[in-house]
């Protein structure tokens, strides 16, 4: 049997869009010699839908383009991921679904029965989950159907068992002699490596071929990597689908050829290919071409003018400097030096005189306050005006460089270089900014080694260092990596032997800046925890962590 593993980029509610590259995909594997074709999780309708799934309509919209898929798998059996009324006059009113299509029509509606309801998953509020294991037979073989989640009950991966049923376990009992697993699995670094021992294990405890089907691309802030496996019943590798791209795997169950495993990728490499993808996808799935961005001389507008430039090209990245009173002369130089390496549009737009007449302006009403930190948002303030000017008459996305540790803390200004549509680095540490940029120039040299090397600065008072407001960003990058993603309490992370008054400091940081995360841009999703949907803190609260 023969059967082909198609890792499609579906858009979310593009039915008529994501059921013809269902069908092309079905055409490709039929020419390739298929007996039977794998499309991820909802690649019908794409993930997640989220309240679009509220939608009168929604549901049976996407329903229409059914029988499409069903006529394209006369002489090659379909199996393909959907949304689905729950049948029964109670529960939730969905199932997710996989669609057994075989000869022309539709013959098994096989339902998710685990549904992830956690970081940023939220199935438990749509659907209705399945009760009985999915086995279809194809060319005589007992072929077990699960839905990501279903998959997911190796004990390690949580604290504590979250389920009390085990898909896996009934589909054995079932006497599945293959295991397909459809997923929409998003992407956080190192999870490819994590999903293929997850995978292996189950291949080996069931004695089983296990098969499985990621889809591929960015929606809004989270990335799917793609890489799809199939794992033979001795534990070998005998697949591996791309990584952040479309592709379509030929598998001959009958003749398995093992693989070497591919070796892990180093982080940075990784990374930055996510956040090429998600960035591209996020511009082009909203409509946008052309994106601008502040480039200040400083690394995190260097990296992320990187990345806009790998994900749209050079013609479609406009790199503004707003020097104002506190710019260092280099700064503009180096972010000349890296325009003109990268190949984008460059403008110069100073804030001196807008600074000078929103001082003026103030003026009477400030009366003799001494400047202080008004002034400094002022500053980004104008900046954010400005780039908001040209994303209006130019029609391109504003792309925010704010990085995790800074939105972390609050390092940052609400309204200023808070704004933009879409922030790029605001899940990436400022010490992986760094490895990302140490990528960047290994491999294709752009940066320029001053923006590197010269200490961070906002350049919005003289003589400003970041490190004179912050503790060194690799103590800071560990404590918000032991509180946000570990999720670890005060006393945990004291335990570790970090000073006290600097963990008190970061914790009331994060806490009290909630509020500037509210109103941050969407923010690509590279680690397990990100500032986004899966991370839901109140802000008007008293719960203090010492
Ligand atoms: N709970 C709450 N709910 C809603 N709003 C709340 C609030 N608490 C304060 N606010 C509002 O927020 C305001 C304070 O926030 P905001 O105006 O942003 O200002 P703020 O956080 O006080 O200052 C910005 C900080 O970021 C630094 N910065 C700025 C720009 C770039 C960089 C960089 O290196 O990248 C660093 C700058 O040096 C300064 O330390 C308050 O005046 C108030 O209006
Ligand atoms: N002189 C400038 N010209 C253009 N953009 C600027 C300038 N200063 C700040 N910005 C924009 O505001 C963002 C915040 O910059 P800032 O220098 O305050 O802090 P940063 O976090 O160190 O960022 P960077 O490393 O990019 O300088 C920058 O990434 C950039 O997009
Ligand atoms: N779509 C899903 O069921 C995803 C959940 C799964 N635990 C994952 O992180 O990949």
């Amino acid at each position: 049997m023969k059967i082909a593993l198609v890792q499609m980029n579906p858009t979310i509610g593009d039915f008529a869009g994501n059921a013809a590259k269902i069908r092309r995909g079905v055409e490709q594997a039929r020419s390739q010699g298929a007996d039977l074709v794998v499309f991820p999780e909802m690649a019908l309708v794409g993930y997640p839908p989220r309240d679009l799934l509220d939608r009168h309509g929604f549901v049976d919209r996407s329903r229409r383009h059914w029988e499409e898929i069903a006529r394209a798998s006369r002489g090659t059996a379909v199996l393909c991921g959907a949304v689905a009324h729950n049948p029964e006059p109670y529960g939730k009113p969905l199932h997710n679904v996989a669609l057994w299509f075989e000869d022309g029509s539709l013959r098994q509606v096989i339902r998710k029965r685990l549904l992830p309801s956690y970081d940023v998953f939220d199935e438990e509020r749509y659907f209705e989950p399945g009760r009985e294991p999915g086995v279809v037979t194809c060319l005589g073989r007992r072929i077990g159907v699960s839905i990501c989640e279903d998959v997911w009950t190796r004990p390690d991966y949580l604290p504590r068992p979250l389920y009390r049923v085990d898909p896996v376990a009934d589909l054995r009992s079932a006497g599945m002699e293959v295991l397909i697993n459809i997923a929409a699995s998003p992407y956080h670094v190192g999870k490819a490596r994590w999903v293929g021992d997850l995978l292996r294990d189950h291949a080996l405890r069931c004695a089983v071929p296990v098969i499985y089907v990621n889809q591929v691309g960015g929606n809004d802030e989270l990335i799917f990597q793609g890489h799809s496996m199939a794992w033979g019943a001795d534990g070998a590798l005998l697949a591996c689908g791309a990584d952040f791209r479309e592709d379509l795997i030929l598998l001959d169950l009958e003749r398995p050829r093992p693989m070497p495993e591919t070796p892990p990728v180093e982080a940075a490499a990784e990374v930055l290919e996510a956040l090429v993808l998600g960035l591209r996808d996020y511009a082009q799935k909203c409509g946008f071409r052309d994106v601008v961005l502040g480039l200040s001389g400083g690394i995190d507008s260097a990296v992320t003018a990187c990345i806009a430039r790998l994900a749209l090209g050079p013609e479609h990245v406009l790199a503004v400097a707003l020097p104002g009173p506190y710019n260092a002369p280099e700064s503009l130089e180096d972010a000349r030096a890296l325009a003109a390496n990268l190949g984008v549009r460059f403008a110069v737009v100073p804030i001196h005189d807008l600074f000078r007449a929103a001082r003026e302006t103030l003026q009477p009403v400030f009366a003799d306050r001494e400047p202080d930190v008004t002034e400094e948002n002022i500053q980004a303030r104008l900046r954010g005006l400005l780039l908001m000017a040209l994303s209006n008459k130019f029609g391109s996305l504003v792309l925010n460089t704010g990085n995790k540790s800074e939105l972390a803390v609050g390092y940052c200004t609400l309204y200023g270089d808070m704004n933009g549509g879409m922030s790029v680095l605001g899940d990436v540490p400022k010490t992986l900014v760094y490895r990302l940029a140490d990528h960047v120039n290994r491999r294709y040299g752009w940066i320029p080694e001053r923006i590197v090397t010269r200490p961070p600065s906002a350049e919005l008072r003289p003589d400003q260092r970041d490190q004179d407001s912050l503790p060194p960003y690799p103590l800071l990058d560990a404590i918000l990596a032991a509180y946000v993603e570990e999720r670890r309490s005060f006393e945990e992370i004291c335990a570790d032997g970090y000073d006290p008054e600097v963990v008190r400091w970061v914790l009331r940081r994060v806490d009290g800046n909630e509020y500037k995360r509210w109103q941050a841009p969407p923010v690509l999703r590279v680690t397990t925890k990100a500032f986004g949907s899966g991370r839901r803190c109140p802000i008007a609260h008293r719960y203090r962590e010492e």
